[in-house]
């Protein structure tokens, strides 16, 4: 008999041979994109903070401020008492910067994720997701039970062609993707892929979680595009917590009504709230800061010939996981925080280093590293 204890290990053991396996490292955040670990001083090229906003005195102080006036926590579901005053302004900011009629808050990304989509989809239904559409999109899909049909990366007329054969037979349709691709860091081509979805009948969906705040003015990756479903998160370049649903009024009704990941779950402490509305306030009104992450990854971009960044993601594909953990021994040696993404993160085959650029990386911090990379990874490749 195998005892609980003895799985464990024997996973652990497998991953570990596959160089698979993941530790947790304690690690402290300074200011701006330094950190500390191991006692050692590290500028982080890893963070999604991309407009290092968690740090941001403003932010920090709405924080304190909302938990000074309104406790630490919720206390229940919004639904029940948890919906603290703080959520309505919260909410109409997200509207006025997505310019939609209403926008829903959820505890997190990935709780919105699986909640919006099986609140919208069932059995009867048909959803055509990118295959490299982000793990909390993926949950959503198959917790929903709807018939699942991925088209190839960004390639609408595999997604045409999908839509031609299998939209027909469901009775509703969904289209998902990113709106950024989270390891890739390129962009969906959304407006064609709004036409297309419309041509067909199909809702779109765009998961905006790294395009908020750092593409379009900061009005993300759907901007300008009449999306009926914009998701989205707040942990990343709005420097706080939570998920989000940018809709009509109704649709955001239905989900309050409907998404269990909505229903069946604690409200967001007042202080994550207060410090999402201050960030988004900035977000808003500063332009130029959101346009420094893409500014610095393209010039990470040129230093090392790679084509433009689309986004503040840029990955530097390295093949093996060995590979990709070396790398970012090497960088973290020289004082740079580079995370090596592995499987099942991204596809076999495809381990990478995941430079992420924030507004306050140093020009010459950016030249440092690229030359770094040129030097002791690419020669080596
Ligand atoms: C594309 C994408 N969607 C959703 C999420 C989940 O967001 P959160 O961290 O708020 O749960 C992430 C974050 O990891 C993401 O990269």
């Amino acid at each position: 008999m195998t005892t609980l204890d003895q799985f464990a290990t024997d996973k652990l053991a497998r991953l570990e041979a596959g160089a698979l396996r993941r530790r947790l490292r304690p690690t402290a955040r300074a200011a701006g994109a330094v950190l500390e670990r191991d006692g050692q001083r590290l500028i982080s090229f890893s963070c999604n903070d991309y407009l290092n906003l968690s740090t941001h005195p403003a932010v920090i102080d709405a924080a304190i401020d909302a938990a000074r006036r309104h406790g630490a926590g919720a206390g229940a579901s919004r639904l029940v008492t948890g919906d603290h005053p703080l959520y309505c302004a919260l909410e109409a900011r997200l509207a006025a910067l997505k310019q939609t009629e209403d926008a829903v808050v959820f505890g997190s990304g990935f709780l919105a994720n699986t909640g919006i989509i099986p609140a919208l989809m069932a059995r009867e239904d048909a959803i055509f997701v990118d295959e490299l559409a982000h793990a909390c999109i993926w949950a959503g899909a198959r917790l929903s039970g709807a018939a699942l049909h991925v088209f190839r990366h960004n390639d609408l007329a595999h997604l045409a062609e999908l839509l031609a054969a299998h939209r027909q037979a469901a009775r509703h349709a969904m289209v998902v993707t990113d709106g950024v691709f989270s390891m890739d860091g390129d962009l969906a081509p959304v407006g064609e892929m709004l036409a297309l979805a419309k041509a067909h009948d199909a809702w779109l969906m765009t998961d905006d979680a790294h395009g908020i705040g750092v593409i379009n003015e900061g009005r993300g990756s759907a901007h300008g595009h009449d999306v009926p479903l914009q998701m989205g998160t707040l942990s990343k370049a709005v420097g706080s917590y939570g998920g989000y649903l940018c809709a009509s009024h109704v649709v955001c009704e239905l989900i309050r009504n409907r998404a269990r990941s909505f229903v069946y779950t604690t409200g967001l402490p007042p202080a994550v709230v207060g410090a999402s509305i201050a960030a988004l306030d900035l977000i808003a009104t500063d332009p130029a800061m959101c346009a420094a992450p893409l500014a610095h990854a393209r010039r990470f971009c040129a230093a090392l010939g790679l084509p433009p960044a689309e986004s503040p993601i840029v990955p530097l594909l390295l093949g093996t996981a060995e590979r990709a953990l070396a790398a970012q021994a090497v960088l973290e040696a020289a004082g740079f925080l580079v995370a090596a993404i592995r499987p099942p993160t991204v596809p076999e085959g495809t381990a990478r280093l995941r430079f992420a650029f924030t507004a306050c990386h140093a020009p010459d911090d950016i030249d440092r590293l690229a030359q770094l990379v040129h030097d002791r990874i690419l020669v080596t490749a």
